[in-house]
């Protein structure tokens, strides 16, 4: 893959946008899209699947390095199909079981190390577009754009218990807002690649702004630093 290949990383803690801006500029520039965050989830359930300790290292490292995994094309409502050993597991990878055991997975350097490879794979020669953690410091250093979407932990909670709710799902805010305390604590602070802004990124505050208007700023920054967007 050419070096030029355009890429643009959006990283942030949960609930930031980062999923639903990252998908609105892949469809708008038509470019790849990488949820890294997705292969996280899936390592965190095939562990669940395969009866592995989610602290043993050693064996969830081996499992990440032979994930049996597919990212098909999904529907504009559901952004991307994710396929576990031949299982559509698009949904379940969602549960807050699920983020959390992502988030625990996810401090092993070995793990992390293990899954490099595959994250990088997905840079195509029309451009990607990367969500995660460590898209702009660890997997994408390169990146000509980087962008941290933020917002405080309340507005956080306050989203994703919209989101939950309007699936049908019985949920608290007082402990989504601790649920999302406790994963962005453990995501800051792991000795591997922790969650925070490259030093060239551009980070936004999203606290009281819309998703069009982070979409707006998102890509005047991209349109300012890559030119020949098509
Ligand atoms: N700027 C915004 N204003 C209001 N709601 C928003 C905004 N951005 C995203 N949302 C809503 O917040 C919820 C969470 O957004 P999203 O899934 O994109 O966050 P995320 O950063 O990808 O989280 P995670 O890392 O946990 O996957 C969604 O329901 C989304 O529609
Ligand atoms: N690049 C990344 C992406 C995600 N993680 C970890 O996975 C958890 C789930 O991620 P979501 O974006 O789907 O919410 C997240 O809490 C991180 O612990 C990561 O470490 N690096």
């Amino acid at each position: 893959m050419s070096e030029r290949t355009p890429v643009v990383t959006i990283d942030g803690p949960s609930g930031a946008g980062k999923g639903t801006i990252c998908f609105l500029l892949a469809k708008r520039l038509g470019w790849q899209l990488l949820d890294s965050g997705a292969i996280y989830r899936v390592l965190a359930l095939a562990a669940m699947h395969h009866d592995v300790e989610l602290a043993n290292e050693e064996e969830l490292s081996l499992l990440a390095a032979h994930l049996d995994v597919q990212f098909l094309p999904g529907t504009d409502s559901d952004g991307v199909k994710v396929i576990l050993e031949g299982e559509d597991v698009t949904t379940e990878i969602r549960t807050q079981e699920c983020s959390n055991s992502a988030s625990k997975v996810a401090a092993f350097p070995r793990v992390r190390e293990a899954l490099l490879r595959r994250q990088r794979a997905f840079k195509t020669e029309a451009g990607l577009i990367a969500d995660g953690r460590d898209m702009g410091t660890v997997v994408f250093p390169e990146a000509p754009v980087k962008i941290f979407l933020t917002a405080s932990a309340q507005e956080r909670a306050e989203r994703r218990f919209n989101q939950l709710q309007g699936k049908g799902f019985d949920v608290k805010i007082g402990r989504l807002l601790a649920e999302i305390i406790e994963r962005d604590e453990r995501d800051m602070n792991r000795s591997v690649a922790p969650l925070k802004p490259a030093d060239d990124a551009l980070v936004v505050d999203t606290t009281g702004i819309d998703i069009e208007s982070v979409l707006n700023i998102t890509i005047e920054h991209i349109e300012r630093n890559i030119s020949n967007l098509t």
